[in-house]
């Protein structure tokens, strides 16, 4: 029986007894839902229950979803903008109408809590849309009037044309908000797709399909191929000629496979990789509001977003009182049923992940940690003790070279060390290969600037931890990916410019 009541505008269900429904996920290609030669499972990262069955695209599948993607893209990248956003616009109509079903699929699919997929993931599914939409139809066009010999002028502007046919791969923490953040320029700019999910949360991509068929999406503009990475659709598309370039998301080791696969074609790639990212917490902070950042940047979605925090830096004078504070916050987070909406924190992705976590934490004793809070799985007595649980974790004592600090664990973990200056804190938190996220806690401003300016990073937070502006640019650097996307900086990405000069 299930029990269930609504709040606000969702529906809130507390399983007492899971749904034995065991979906079929299926590829979509020229417009067509297609089985796949074969099948692999997917269970509940919450009780280990196999909750899917997912069709994986052969290299026949993947080779018929280029060339449908291609015969659709001529009349796709001709649309005037307005019809082809509108389209757009159709999929975020789809997306918000169909919520509750990609509610469930996308806990289903990760365990995460509801209150993060009701407030995050699925809104930006649609939010992603709308956005690029928008910019599609109101970017300006980059030109210029030039002083030429003669005393004349000339005309110059740039006129953008899409890359063609472009591969998405994402990844399986954020699935249908990683998904549409690089679908949706793609589209919006005249490319057309073929989407490759991770094989961990192919649910709502295939959802997202499903919203796409029933929206009239003309057929071959987006094609879904479910599959692994090596030796499946992730590298019939990384190796495919006729795929134009590459925007993918995922683990730095990944984007090298990728870099190399694409590599004898030259192809673009825009890369969103990985990260070990710092959080600074400055004696003159506003002292709860920095316990609340940084509980909500170390804890949220089970610590499993790149731009999360994994090592904290805290002046020396509130050291002992802040890793207090923290460590009392990680304890009393909620851990739960993933559709409990009092639930703060739910399992990982997966038990093959957990087992990925679980080992950093014996690491980080072997390296010498203290263990502050956390650092076991919790014992539940029910069915989510066949699930993916792990506890909230803190450490502190650690070498600032031990492989804890160095290496992203991607996890609801963190360590915490003390600075005495600000120059000591911006060393500490810049002597890392990745590059992609940081926190500056301060409530002096000019410091908060300099600072955030000094991080090596794509995105530095002050006094905020994952507030988005859509239109800014997202990336990072080092290990951390390749390219910007975001804004304007999606359109440098999904298209190719030509300059053309006139004589005038
Ligand atoms: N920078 C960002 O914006 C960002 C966002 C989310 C996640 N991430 C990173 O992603 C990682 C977690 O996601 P993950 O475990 O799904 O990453 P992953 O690299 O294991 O897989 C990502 C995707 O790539 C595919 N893939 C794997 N190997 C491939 C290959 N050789 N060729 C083609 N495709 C391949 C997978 O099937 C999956 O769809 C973490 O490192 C996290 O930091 C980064
Ligand atoms: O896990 C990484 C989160 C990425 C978030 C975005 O790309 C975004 O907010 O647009």
């Amino acid at each position: 029986m299930i029990r269930k009541y609504s709040t606000y505008t969702y529906l809130f269900y507390i399983p007492t007894e899971p749904s034995m429904t065991i979906r079929q996920l299926r590829n979509y290609i020229d417009g067509r839902f297609e089985d796949g030669a074969t099948t692999f499972d997917k269970h509940s990262p919450v009780d280990g229950r196999l909750i899917a069955q997912v069709h994986e695209a052969g290299r026949d599948q993947v080779d018929r979803a280029v060339a449908a993607a291609h015969r659709a893209l001529p009349a796709w990248a001709g649309l005037p903008v307005a019809a082809r956003t509108d389209h757009l616009l159709a999929l975020a109509d789809g997306i918000t109408r169909r919520f509750d079903d990609f509610l469930q699929a996308e806990i289903g699919d990760t365990g995460k809590p509801v209150g993060w997929a009701g407030k995050i993931d699925i809104p930006r599914g649609a939010a992603n849309f709308r956005v690029f939409a928008e910019l599609a139809r109101t970017l300006d066009m980059e030109s210029y009037m030039t002083d030429t010999p003669d005393g004349r002028q000339a005309l110059n502007y740039a006129y953008r044309k899409p890359l063609g046919v472009v591969g998405v791969i994402s990844p399986w923490n954020l699935p249908l908000l990683l998904l549409t953040w690089k679908v949706a320029p793609a589209l919006a700019f005249g490319n057309t797709v073929i989407m490759k999910p991770s094989e961990v949360t192919p649910s709502t991509a295939t959802l997202l399909a499903e919203v796409a068929h029933e929206a009239g999406l003309p057929a071959g503009v987006l094609n879904l191929a479910h599959g692994f990475g090596p030796d499946s659709a992730g590298e019939f598309m990384t190796t495919h000629p006729d795929i134009d370039g590459i925007t993918f998301t995922g683990e730095s080791a990944t984007g090298a496979a990728i870099m190399r696969a694409v590599a004898p074609g030259v192809k673009p790639v825009s890369f969103e990789l990985g990260g070990k990212n710092a959080a600074l917490v400055f004696a003159d902070a506003d002292f709860e509001a920095a316990v609340d950042g940084v509980t909500q940047s170390v804890f949220a979605n089970c610590g499993q977003v790149c731009l999360c925090t994994e090592r904290v830096y805290v002046e020396r004078p509130i050291y002992e009182r802040f890793v207090a504070a923290l460590a009392e916050r990680a304890r009393a987070l909620r851990i739960g049923w993933p559709m409990d909406p009092a639930t703060e924190m739910g399992p990982l992705v997966s038990r093959e992940h957990r087992e990925k976590v679980l080992s950093y934490f014996a690491l980080a004793r072997a390296e010498g940690a203290t263990v502050v809070a956390g650092g076991g799985v919790p014992v539940f007595g029910d069915a989510r003790d066949q699930g993916a649980y792990v506890e909230p974790t803190i450490w502190t004592g650690l070498a600032e070279d031990a492989r804890c600090i160095k290496e992203e664990v991607f996890g609801p973990v963190c360590h915490v060390t003390p600075f005495d200056t600000e120059d000591e804190a911006i060393r500490l938190a810049n002597d890392t290969r990745y590059g992609l996220a940081a926190a500056v806690w301060t409530q002096n401003l000019t410091r908060g600037h300099r600072v955030a300016q000094a991080m090596k990073v794509g995105l530095a937070w002050v006094n905020c931890w994952f507030l988005r502006d859509l239109r800014t640019p997202f990336g990072g650097s080092g290990l951390s990916g390749i390219g910007r996307e975001g804004g304007r900086h999606s359109l440098h990405f999904y298209t190719e410019p030509t300059n053309v000069c006139i004589k005038l």
